[in-house]
């Protein structure tokens, strides 16, 4: 059985269908890819996977529990963790204030201990500090611990994003066109980055991303959302080839 099994999913705004009769399968550890042209439904899907949005018709199940009608938190703590297009990092926070947060449906710290500041409240605190000072070094931002978020250059915001959502220790990892607003070598590192994180952690991730060369770079299969519609699905390779896939980039660009 799939990790994540999506069946006939489907999203109306009004008359719109963003998202039409979609189904498609993650598997564990696998690093899948989403494209699409502008519009195609690609961020509409993400929101029906994490319950930003209720579907209109189909479901969604994780590890064959239906994740239908669960709110955002719930499914977080299930187990699927996210990054937005748009950077939404706490701003006026520091740098480890932000992956603590992410870090904070794990708390094991009793809420009595936390109130009345007993022993083991510091030692989880202390736990949780190393922790999170651990992943910020895997990911070069172990000196900026101290730094507030909104004094981070762009391209260590959006690091900094992906940090945060894996803090929260999820089975599966969705990105959301993490590569937007990056100049070339910070593409570059963030190719890295996703590469390491695939390497060093146990999870299944899923990318929206328009930078074409890092999704063919980087991932091992890819699924083409057209009008809301699944049009393709094959390996990187495939894909490049696919008549039907071509046709609808050079349509969305006439
Ligand atoms: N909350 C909403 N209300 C009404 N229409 C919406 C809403 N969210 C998205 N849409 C519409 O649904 C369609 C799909 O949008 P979506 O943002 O999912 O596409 P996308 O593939 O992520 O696009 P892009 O690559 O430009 O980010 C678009 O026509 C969009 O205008």
């Amino acid at each position: 059985m799939a990790l994540l099994e999506v069946k006939e999913l489907t999203k109306h705004f009004g008359g719109l269908t963003a998202v039409g009769d979609v189904s498609l399968e993650l598997n564990e550890g696998e690093l899948v890819g989403l494209i699409g042209p502008n519009g195609a439904g690609k961020t509409t899907l993400f929101n029906l996977l994490t319950g930003v949005y209720e579907p209109s018709e189909g479901s969604v199940t994780l590890d064959g529990n239906l994740l239908n009608g669960k709110k955002p938190y719930t499914i977080a703590s299930l187990g699927l963790s996210r990054t937005f297009q748009n950077i939404r990092l706490f701003k006026n926070m520091t740098v480890i204030e932000n992956v603590l947060v992410g870090m904070e449906n794990k708390r094991r710290s009793h809420l009595l201990a936390s109130f009345l500041r007993l022993p083991q409240f510091y030692a989880n605190e202390s736990d949780l500090r190393q922790k999170a000072l651990a992943l910020l070094k895997i990911f070069n931002l172990e000196d900026k611990a101290e730094t507030l978020a909104k004094n981070l250059p762009y391209g260590q915001q959006r690091r900094l994003e992906i940090v945060r959502a894996l803090a929260t220790e999820p089975k599966i990892l969705f990105l959301d066109e993490p590569a937007a607003g990056m100049n070339p070598q910070e593409t570059a590192e963030l190719t890295g980055l996703i590469r390491q994180i695939k390497e060093e952690f146990d999870i299944t991730i899923m990318l929206i991303e328009h930078d074409m060369s890092l999704v063919m770079d980087v991932t091992e299969r890819i699924y083409v959302l057209e009008y809301g519609r699944l049009i393709a699905e094959g390996t990187p390779e495939e894909i490049k080839t696919n008549k039907r896939v071509i046709e609808a980039y050079l349509g969305g660009e006439a």
